[in-house]
């Protein structure tokens, strides 16, 4: 595929699994949502000593909210992303529960003014994922500054639907493939020759 047509596949793609997203029953949606909220808290403990990025969901975005908060209560520290500008990285600022927050040009509520983070692992939504762990997003390319900007990088772990599981996106040269992606059935971790469930909790050795 040529880059033209790469952009127009990608596109066709986003708007298609938007609106598969958007069509998912809710109490469906509810049920995947807690088991994805049960495999982040229980599937990953080293996170509760962590600095976490994570995200407000926004669009039919599974809600980390509830697995975030509750590993807050385990000792994490948590962040969410500010948009600083459309071709600059993310940057990762302290959010708790009741942190004052204000809206980024897409609406996206974003802490008012506390302090910026360095975050371990980022949460990251994954409007679609191939079998090699590598993600489509919006298309503005956010997360591939980010993670490409951060030095050590964080573990990149994508929460998806696995609806949204495509044979491959093509994956260009800036793109970041996730080191684990959590959907409603498993923890699929990102090997040499592509995605693998895993069947138990990960110890943090596993990561370094
Ligand atoms: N919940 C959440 N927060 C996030 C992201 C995300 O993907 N999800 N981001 C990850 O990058 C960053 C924000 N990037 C975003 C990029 C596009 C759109 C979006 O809704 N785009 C509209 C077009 C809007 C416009 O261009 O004005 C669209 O695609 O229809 C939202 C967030 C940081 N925060
Ligand atoms: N490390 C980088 N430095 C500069 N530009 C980048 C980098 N990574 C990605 N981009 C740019 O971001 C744009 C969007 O990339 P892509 O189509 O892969 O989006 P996406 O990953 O689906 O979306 P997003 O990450 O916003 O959710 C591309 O035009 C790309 O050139």
């Amino acid at each position: 595929m040529n880059n033209a047509a790469l952009r127009h596949w990608k596109q066709q793609q986003r708007a298609r699994l938007r609106e598969l997203r958007q069509q998912v029953p809710v109490t469906q949606r509810m049920l995947w949502s807690d088991a994805i909220t049960a495999v982040l808290t229980q599937g990953f403990p080293f996170l509760e000593n962590q600095r976490i990025g994570f995200y407000w969901p926004h669009q039919g975005e599974y809600d980390p909210i509830p697995a975030m908060t509750f590993l807050r209560t385990r000792g994490a520290t948590l962040a969410l992303p500010e948009v600083i500008s459309k071709d600059e990285p993310l940057r990762f600022i302290e959010w708790w529960p009741e942190a004052p927050m204000k809206k980024d040009i897409y609406g996206i509520p974003f802490p008012d003014n506390t302090r910026g983070i360095t975050v371990d692992s980022i949460i990251i939504p994954l409007l679609g994922f191939d079998e090699q762990g590598y993600r489509l997003g919006y298309g503005s390319g956010y997360f591939d500054r980010t993670l490409a900007a951060m030095s050590p990088r964080p573990l990149a772990i994508g929460v998806a639907f696995e609806i949204l599981r495509l044979p491959t996106i093509h994956p260009q040269q800036h793109d970041i493939p996730m080191d684990y992606i959590v959907t409603e059935q498993s923890i699929l971790h990102r090997t040499d020759t592509g995605l693998v469930p895993l069947t138990a909790p990960i110890v943090q050795s596993e990561t370094a």
